[in-house]
């Protein structure tokens, strides 16, 4: 096992080093997946449209497709869905027509519902003044001409791409979503309901699927990891035979009696990128790599067995890792990125202090309650101050917590 760090990782450069394992493990298998299931992904292709928006000269508004100067005799109906007229509006007539439906050829322009008089013939009447011509009516290709890339790849799959691309004629996308098995050890760690004394509950595993989906990626059911040498190391075998692209282990990354995670990935003899980082909660969390160093192989994320060490380790390196697997930026790392500190923080000094803190409006406050083995303060919160050894303030950066 090449340990590449024998003292911690500075946090900044565990960040860069997470982001850059993602980068040579990287990209996830692009996947054709139904409109349905690409929200949150990575587009893996440009989206190029397949239909012409609109198709056909359309009317904008509800009204009267008109030819030559008025008054008008009004021949017909045209209701959105119908097919393209062919015949020719001859001047001095007009058809009555709704939004979205097809302008007939020869129509100079559409008079709105609310500008036009019906006389007592049935002809209709501009009470507006002349018409310019073309007005009101959508030209085809007038926003988006068939084959246009609308959006590129690389791009977040939100709800507005998803609904342009079914506008453009798509029932599926090809996506980067990537995968992380995630194995809990701990053998007092129980599953499901209230813990009996002496167990806990897994509060990590319930986390991980929303941290990985804001990174782009998912997070398979957690698998529960007897506290043993050779268990770890079967179930870290098992989930890299599984394809997936990151296997999150939580617990047993530090050095006690039950914590094999280094002892496990030294027998697969994995490479160990990041040994611990100077951060605090969070500094036993670990990155290695498992498989030949050319192959894009799974990359290892240890998380601390205590929860809010587990958040923090997760935002400072598989949140990283994933969007870089998956093509795109660190959403932990966006802007706003830095706001004033409104009460005292007291710097650690070695390492790197991630405290929760709420946002208002002149600045942030810390929240209190800054346990490593309590979520308290960060589900109150909007973000983790950064503060450095010999931080001073009065700014500090904001790392940013899922929603
Ligand atoms: N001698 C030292 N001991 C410890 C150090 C150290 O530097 N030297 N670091 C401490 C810090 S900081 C942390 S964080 C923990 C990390 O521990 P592990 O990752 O090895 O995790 P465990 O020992 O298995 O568990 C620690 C704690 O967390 C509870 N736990 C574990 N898994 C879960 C889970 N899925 N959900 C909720 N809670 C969990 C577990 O019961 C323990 O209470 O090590 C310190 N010790
Ligand atoms: O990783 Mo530990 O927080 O510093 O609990």
């Amino acid at each position: 096992m090449g340990r590449a760090e024998r003292t911690p990782t500075p946090w900044e450069r565990a960040r860069a080093a997470a982001r850059g394992l993602g980068e040579r493990c990287g990209p996830a298998a692009a996947r054709a997946v139904p409109l349905a299931e690409a929200l949150g992904a990575t587009l893996a292709a440009d989206v190029p449209a397949l239909v012409g928006i609109p198709d056909c000269d359309t009317s904008a508004m509800d009204g009267y497709a008109v030819a030559g100067p008025g008054p008008w005799t009004v021949t017909g109906r045209v209701l959105a869905g119908a097919a393209p007229g062919s015949a020719p509006l001859a001047p001095g007539t007009a058809v009555e027509i709704a939004t979205g439906a097809p302008v007939p050829p020869g129509a100079d322009a559409v008079l709105p519902q609310e500008h036009a008089e019906r006389t007592a013939a049935g002809a209709a009447a501009a009470t507006c003044g002349p018409l310019a011509p073309g007005r009101h009516i959508r030209r085809a290709g007038e926003d988006t001409r068939p084959g246009d890339i609308v959006v590129k790849q690389g791009s977040p799959v939100t709800p507005a791409v998803l609904g342009l691309a079914a506008a453009l004629g798509h029932d599926t996308l090809s996506v980067y979503r990537p995968r992380t098995a995630v194995l809990v050890t701990g053998d007092e760690v129980t599953p499901s309901g209230v813990p009996a004394p002496g167990t806990v509950r897994d509060a990590i595993g319930p986390m991980l699927p929303g941290i990985a989906a804001w990174a782009g990626a998912r997070a398979d059911p957690p698998v529960q990891v007897r506290d043993r040498v050779d268990g770890t190391a079967g179930a870290l075998r098992a989930a890299a035979g599984s394809g997936a692209d990151v296997i999150a282990v939580c617990g047993a990354s530090s050095k006690g009696p039950a914590d094999h995670l280094r002892a496990a990935l030294e027998a697969l003899g994995a490479e160990v990128v990041v040994d611990g980082v100077a951060c605090r909660p969070g500094h036993p969390q670990l990155l290695a790599h498992l498989g030949p160093p050319s192959e894009p192989g799974p990359a290892v994320v240890g998380l601390p067995g205590n929860p809010n060490a587990a958040l923090a380790a997760a935002l400072t390196l598989l949140v990283p890792l994933l969007a870089a697997i998956g093509g795109r930026p660190d959403p932990a790392a966006a802007a706003p990125a830095r706001a004033r500190v409104l009460e005292g923080i007291e710097p650690h000094p070695r390492d790197t202090r991630l405290v929760a803190v709420r946002a208002g409006e002149d600045g942030v406050r810390p929240i209190g309650h800054d346990r490593p083995g309590s979520l308290r303060s960060p589900a109150a919160a909007d973000a983790y101050a950064v503060i450095p050894p010999g931080w001073c303030g009065p700014e500090a950066e904001l790392l940013r917590l899922p929603r």
